[in-house]
């Protein structure tokens, strides 16, 4: 990616002895929507610091527009921040917050109030310049924030958590209404959050962190079908991991001989199956007898709890041996606590991850 808008070569931050940031290297391209995801501690906010040179490196690069950063002041270097509690200045009225930035860059009075007003009508508050910050509610304070960060015409925005407290119906309202509107703007984004979900529904590309490095890259999809590692796995909530060994188009596990993709690749393996790929039907009655041809290949679990999750029902299920399996199941087709169910495997959802 030679054009770049935003590279870090080696990027290195160090709190005492432990690496922040160690030596991450990540280019986002211009018009890109870069969502950087990881747990608590990893480093997310340490990289938008360190490119916005709120914290100076202490190896590595940050490059902007093929330029490098060091020594430039943070407000020099043309990127725009929004953090998790929006700051929004309480005194003034939402005309004075989101006109603060062209205020600061001395833009005259006609053009900053013209600007004020489109950028009210793109978050959906026209002609809000008046109104008091306090009777705001969260949902258009974050708006107002996001008008004002965007008033400097950054090169680059990024956003700490932008979504982080506000009830999760209107967050998901919110990031359709983001990436729509960054889309328009053609605005360049890096976005930090802890919320998969949001993460998916906004980046054309995630980034997930772990302590201080990058664990994977990739498309929302790519990262979802096909995790790198068992911890990218465990983040994105896929808990029915087991060791295996692939051969063929079969892995052998404690759950059974389990089908595989094809091109899946041989030996040993930590094997992963996503819920939707844990199809159950109505177990056979005991055999009195060890299991009969008819039913091998089918595991017998008993349904240990199920969560309601709106479109579905998330079921978890004990195995008779194995680790625990997540299912996921029709409303009407989800079985009751301690029934018992058989159990066999969709390849489509069955993923190899490295030993
Ligand atoms: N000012 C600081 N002094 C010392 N250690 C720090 C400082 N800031 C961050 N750290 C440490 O650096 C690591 C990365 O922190 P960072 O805030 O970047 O993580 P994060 O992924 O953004 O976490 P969260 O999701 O909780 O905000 C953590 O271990 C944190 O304790």
């Amino acid at each position: 990616m030679g054009s770049a808008l935003l590279r870090l070569e080696a990027a290195t931050v160090r709190y005492g002895e432990r690496a922040a940031l160690d030596a991450v290297d990540l280019a986002v391209a211009e018009h890109e929507i870069v969502s950087v995801l990881g747990p608590s501690g990893s480093g997310k906010s340490t990289l938008l610091r360190a490119v916005a040179g709120l914290r100076p490196l202490d190896a590595g690069r940050v490059l902007l527009d093929g330029a490098d950063q060091r020594g430039v002041p943070p407000h020099r270097r043309g990127v725009g921040l929004m953090f998790q509690d929006h700051q929004l200045f309480p005194q003034r009225d939402v005309g004075g917050n989101v006109g603060f930035g062209p205020r600061m860059h001395k833009a005259p009075r006609e053009q900053r109030e013209h600007r004020v007003a489109e950028l009210l009508e793109l978050v959906g508050l026209p002609g809000a310049q008046g109104r008091a910050v306090a009777a705001l509610s969260g949902g258009e304070q974050q708006r107002v924030a996001l008008a004002r960060a965007l008033a400097p015409e950054p090169r680059l925005l990024m956003l700490d958590e932008p979504l982080g407290q506000l009830d999760r119906s209107l967050r998901e309202r919110l990031v359709v209404e983001l990436r729509q509107l960054f889309g328009r703007l053609g605005t360049t984004v890096l976005a930090v959050t802890h919320d998969q979900g949001e993460a998916f529904a906004l980046a054309d590309r995630v980034v997930v962190m772990r302590d201080g490095t990058i664990a994977q890259t990739g498309t929302p999809l790519e990262v979802w079908q096909h995790p790198a590692d068992e911890f990218v796995a465990r983040f994105l909530g896929f808990d029915s991991i087991t060791d295996a060994v692939v051969a063929g188009g079969a892995a052998t596990t404690e759950w059974g001989t389990l089908p595989v993709p094809p091109g899946t690749p041989q030996g040993p393996c930590r094997l992963l199956v996503r819920p939707t790929g844990v199809l159950l039907s109505a177990a056979p009655a005991p055999a009195p007898a060890p299991a009969s041809a008819a039913d091998e290949g089918a595991l017998r679990c008993e349904v240990v709890a199920r969560t309601f999750r709106g479109g579905h029902v998330a079921v978890t299920l004990r195995p008779e041996r194995g680790p625990r399996l997540e299912a996921e199941c029709a409303l009407r087709a989800a079985p009751r606590e301690g029934d018992t169910v058989a159990v066999t495997f969709d390849p489509q959802d069955v993923v190899a991850l490295p030993a």
